[in-house]
């Protein structure tokens, strides 16, 4: 999954290993000569490459910053003495460059590209990367953090709240035409029936002639109660109907199934306004493929405007290589990306995991 995004994010670690190697053979001969830096003095050890440890550690009182946060011959001497790497904004320049490129082919949303970079030069340069070993090392906790911070924007425990919740749990589904709604639906009745909780579904989409025979498919395969009016009816009276049929027949979660509409439909997007108002849902989920890219993470927004969303699900991360709008969604939002559609059968729905994803996207095999 993502491996587009996989590959590029190597190829990162790789353009700072390459321009910090050059360094690293440059840096005896710069601490080699004393003096002949600005920040140098007497008390200087007698060469990066031989400098100790100890003879290092010995020069730690004197050891300062230059003003434009420019590491000082002391400290890369120490450093170099030491084993560790100094990386300073020179070295980074080309890497980041190519990094925010790969990052916008990738479908990363430009503002969340920039926070990326941002966070990686931060954690990069200076004093930061005391523990880790290698630049390799740093290179792969810098990227961590960074993607770690848009990702996991908004997380909850999906299944914790609806234990928590009084039921009926209402959730209604929004998004564009086929990307995965009824599938979704599908798919998350099962999911809750695996953990012990029942559920009914309402198609509240009653826009598109044929609707109702495609959920019931679902329902009937699935062994699951379906509320449904005529093409034509009220969106909003189907849901309050499963609502009111769940609590009459202790159903713990309410499915709301919604026409798939263009953020451009004003009419569509006051109906799924109404939706809110009438049945006051506790969850609004957005449904959107991982493979729309930029156009999930601006659809996002568009829905988040019209009926606030509490999460997103991204289907099809099956067909997926480019990983930006799972990437980008909830940093844009601020609403958490909570599950993956990983296929067309019903078990193929998987909890997202910002940190498995980080994992999976950093790691080398
Ligand atoms: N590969 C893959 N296909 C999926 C996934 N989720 C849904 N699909 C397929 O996408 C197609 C559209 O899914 P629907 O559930 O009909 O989409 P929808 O959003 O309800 O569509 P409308 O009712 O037309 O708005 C179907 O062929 C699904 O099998 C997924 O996670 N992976």
């Amino acid at each position: 999954m993502f491996d587009g995004l996989k590959d590029k994010l190597s190829g990162f670690r790789e353009d700072v290993e390459a321009s910090t190697e050059v360094d690293e053979e440059a840096s005896p001969e710069e601490g080699a000569a004393p003096g002949s830096d600005a920040d140098a003095s007497d008390e200087a050890p007698e060469g990066g490459a031989a400098a100790t440890a100890a003879e290092a550690d010995a020069v730690e009182a004197d050891e300062t910053t230059s003003d434009d946060d420019e590491p000082s011959t002391f400290q890369r001497a120490k450093a170099f003495a030491t084993g560790r790497i100094i990386i300073e904004e020179e070295d980074l320049e080309e890497p980041l460059w190519n990094l925010e490129m790969a990052l916008l082919e990738s479908d990363v949303e430009m503002s969340v590209a920039e926070q990326i970079l941002d966070s990686v030069r931060e954690s990069m340069l200076g004093e930061s990367r005391k523990q880790v070993e290698t630049t390799g090392e740093l290179v792969e906790s810098a990227l961590h953090d960074a993607l770690l911070d848009v990702i996991a924007v908004g997380q909850f425990d999906f299944e914790q709240r609806i234990a928590e919740a009084d039921k009926p749990v209402t959730i209604v589904f929004t998004g564009v035409n086929g990307v995965g709604k009824t599938t979704s639906i599908a798919k998350l009745s099962e999911w809750l029936a695996d953990r012990g909780y029942s559920s009914v579904l309402a198609n509240g989409d009653t826009y598109r002639a044929g609707a109702n025979e495609q959920i019931r498919e679902h329902a009937d395969r699935l062994g699951r109660d379906l509320i449904s009016h005529d093409q034509g009816g009220d969106p909003a009276a189907v849901i309050y109907d499963g609502v009111e049929y769940a609590e009459a027949n202790d159903i713990d979660v309410v499915l709301g199934d919604t026409a798939g509409r263009l953020h451009t439909s004003d009419d569509l997007m006051a109906q799924l306004e109404k939706i809110d108002r009438v049945v006051d849902p506790d969850m609004t989920l957005f449904v959107d493929e991982a493979v729309a890219g930029q156009d999930a993470v601006n659809r996002a927004k568009e829905f988040d405007d019209a009926a606030a969303i509490d999460g997103a699900i991204l289907t099809k991360a099956d067909a997926d290589s480019s990983g930006g709008a799972a990437i980008s969604v909830a940093y844009v939002t601020g609403k958490p990306i909570l599950f993956l559609g990983t296929g067309q059968g019903y078990d193929d729905i998987t909890r997202f995991d910002p940190e498995a994803l980080v994992e999976s996207l950093l790691d080398e095999e």
